[in-house]
């Protein structure tokens, strides 16, 4: 599956719901057991989540579309298919959530690709299930460190710290992701599909307890005129960086 919503594949709302039409029609079709999530954006994987969806937006569209990142983050993190990240560019914030829900993440090695959940420089928080699966994936001495200090780590420090499983020449990124996947489709589904639920449902299933909440609280936080004045602050920075 290559993203492709140029330029930086922010995962708006059209665009959310796009991959996950995309991911319902590959898990119903019984003939696809895998999938490769890669980036048609050179050198950008995801600048992460749409910051225009979230500035200057009334409460029912942030309503809706923090239902939509729910949705999209429960059905990678869930999925019966194997999934990898072959991750070809920069993945800061919501597109590190996407990389850290697959199982196997291969990064280019570009400095610029660096990865983390960098939402403290942004002003805002990583929502308890971003963190929650950070904790999950480098411990959580590590993962506090990198959430308060909003941590993009370059690929060796990345790889040194877990939140990548392999480093490759950009070259071999597709390449290292489809021997990874021949690998993994060497497992019987149903023992691996359930294996992958009896680790993941426990996190998912604290998003899934309290949804409403999390929208409501998501809301409330963002609707508050310092997170808003944050979101413009950082949006002028973007727009100042080109110059
Ligand atoms: C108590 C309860 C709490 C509940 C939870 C509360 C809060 C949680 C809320 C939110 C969580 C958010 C998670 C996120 O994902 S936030 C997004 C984080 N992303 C980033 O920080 C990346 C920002 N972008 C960049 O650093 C660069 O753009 C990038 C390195 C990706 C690419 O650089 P490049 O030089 O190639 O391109 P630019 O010129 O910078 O960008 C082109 C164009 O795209 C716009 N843009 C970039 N990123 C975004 C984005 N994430 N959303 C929207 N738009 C983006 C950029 O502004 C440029 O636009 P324009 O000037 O051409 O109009």
């Amino acid at each position: 599956m290559k993203m492709r919503n140029p330029p930086v594949n922010s995962l708006s709302l059209e665009f959310l719901t796009e991959l996950l039409i995309s991911l319902e029609k590959l898990e119903n079709d019984k003939t696809f057991r895998g999938i490769i999530i890669t980036s048609d954006c050179p050198g950008i994987f995801s600048a992460g989540l749409d910051l225009l969806e979230m500035y200057g937006r009334d409460p029912a569209h942030c309503a809706e579309y923090w239902k939509a990142v729910q949705e999209l983050w429960l059905r990678v993190y869930l999925s019966n298919l194997v999934v990898i990240g072959a991750i070809n560019g920069i993945s800061p914030a919501g597109g590190c959530l996407l990389s850290l829900s697959c199982d196997y993440r291969v990064l280019a090695n570009n400095p610029k690709y660096a990865i983390g959940l960098n939402e403290t420089l942004l002003g805002i928080i990583a929502p308890f299930w971003f963190k929650d699966v950070l904790v999950n994936t480098i411990g959580h001495r590590a993962a506090e460190r990198a959430l308060q200090l909003g941590f993009l780590f370059p690929p060796s420090d990345a790889l040194q710290v877990g939140i990548v499983d392999q480093v490759v020449p950009e070259d071999q990124v597709q390449s290292t992701a489809r021997s990874v996947m021949a690998q993994w489709l060497a497992i019987p589904d149903h023992a691996r599909q359930l294996t992958k639920n009896l680790v993941r449902k426990p996190t998912a299933d604290r998003l899934l307890q309290q949804r409403d909440a999390d929208i409501q609280n998501f809301v409330r936080f963002i609707s508050r005129d310092s997170i808003q004045k944050s979101l413009h602050v950082y949006l002028e920075k973007l727009k100042q960086k080109k110059g």
